[in-house]
């Protein structure tokens, strides 16, 4: 395409943070690409767990794009340096005289369409903001497959829901979009898993952050603003963390802070999670309301959160009515065990059984005969007996951060 008095915007990639319309374009041009004559070549890929094919410009294609009329041309350019470093971009030419309708409107509606078609093609992505390595997330948690009390699990959807159709509430209170959820309970009781299952709820891309790799508050600031919009920010082990300020470094109750200051000037809707195995061992000013809204127990399983693994690894909708289910059920309420190790349990064969891959068989009574033998063995074991509340329960932090 000629243009007589063209202008090119130069759209690179970056990571810190990361250039929204050079991402924005990677998913918006291969729709419009697809449809298009002058196009050459396309490159297809798909995982296993994807349920579609992702498409990707090559370098060198040029897209053609209308909007209100106006001709435009993208062309991807990649570029490699001796070095190895490698240099991406789009560049986006049109007629001079279009430039202020394509910079407010043109770029603006290809950002809100690559959110569309990202809804639409349930890709997630898992990013660690330290290193900003970054891979699709696969995670095949979701709130049917997590086991835990299902008024808890009702209670974490609702305020979920409630909290992405807030918008012009923490635009009216000028408050940040966020919300703060505390996941704490032992290892192995879902805390990850439950992580997973929003991302997959919400369709909002994950971003890891390890706080003890971060030594200044411009390197926590870069890696902040890293995070798009429509995330999750998870700060895993929170306790072993807290100790940032002897030298001078930033602590958790500023680094809330500091998200609120950055996050209450720009910004969609930010989830941020932070677990911890030991709250007892938590700065008590983190727990006081409004610094996280959300605190949610992940406990030992329960009877309840049983019957959840039972239905999803063996298939059983009526465990109630089995003739082991009283003595499992009696079994958990006074034993520690977490759901990883029922899941882990479940997911064994008997030792003397032949391993057969093609065997998918799941022989119910035996699996449970084997878990009431497994409990048994931890009741006996006795350290490990119950000796806190073993529900699962939701306190939420005060009520001061969201009252209208
Ligand atoms: N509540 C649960 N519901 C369903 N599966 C669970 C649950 N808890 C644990 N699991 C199973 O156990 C595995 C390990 O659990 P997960 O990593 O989510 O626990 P965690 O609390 O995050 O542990 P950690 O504190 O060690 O990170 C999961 O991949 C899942 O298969």
């Amino acid at each position: 395409m000629n243009y007589h008095h063209g202008l090119t915007f130069i759209i690179p990639e970056e990571s810190s943070p990361s250039n929204q319309v050079y991402d924005a374009a990677h998913l918006y041009l291969p729709t419009i690409h697809l449809i298009n004559s002058s196009t050459r070549t396309i490159r297809v890929t798909k995982t296993p767990r994807r349920e579609t094919v992702k498409l990707a410009i090559e370098s060198g294609e040029q897209v053609p794009d209308t909007f209100d009329g106006i001709d435009l041309n993208w062309l991807y350019v990649v570029e490699k340096h001796p070095s190895g470093c490698v240099d991406r971009r789009f560049e986006l030419t049109f007629q001079k005289e279009h430039k202020d309708k394509i910079m407010t409107f043109y770029l603006a509606y290809v950002v809100r369409r690559s959110e569309a078609i990202k809804q639409e093609s349930k890709i997630l992505n898992l990013r660690n903001i330290n290193t900003y390595d970054e891979v699709e997330f696969e995670h095949p948690a979701t709130f049917e497959t997590i086991a835990m009390e299902p008024s808890l699990k009702r209670k974490i959807i609702k305020d979920l829901e409630r909290f992405v159709s807030r918008r012009e509430f923490y635009k009216k209170v000028g408050k940040a979009w966020k919300r703060g959820y505390l996941l704490y309970g032992p290892p192995g009781t879902g805390k990850s898993s439950l992580i997973a299952a929003i991302a997959n709820y919400l369709k909002f891309d994950v971003f890891e952050l390890e706080l003890d790799a971060i030594d200044s508050d411009s390197e926590l600031k870069r890696a902040l603003l890293s995070t798009t919009n429509r995330s999750i920010l998870v700060i895993e082990d929170i306790d072993c963390s807290v100790n940032k300020d002897k030298e001078n470094r930033f602590t958790l109750s500023g680094l809330l802070n500091f998200m609120d200051g950055l996050w209450s000037s720009c910004g969609d809707e930010r989830i941020i999670v932070f677990t911890t195995n030991h709250k007892d061992r938590l700065d008590p000013v983190l727990l006081r309301p409004g610094r996280m809204d959300v605190h949610i127990h992940m406990s030992y399983c329960t009877p309840s959160a049983f019957r959840i693994l039972a239905s999803n690894y063996l298939g059983v909708e009526d465990l109630d009515r089995h003739p082991l289910y009283g003595e499992i059920a009696g079994l958990l309420e006074s034993t520690k065990v977490t759901p990883a190790d029922v899941c882990e349990d479940f997911l064994r064969k008997n030792d003397d059984d032949v391993v057969d891959d093609d065997d998918d068989e799941v022989d119910v009574d035996a699996a449970l005969e084997r878990v009431a033998k497994f409990l048994k063995l931890r009741k006996l074991e006795g350290a490990n007996n119950i000796d806190e509340p073993e529900t699962q329960e939701e306190e939420k932090a005060g009520n001061g951060s969201e009252s209208e």
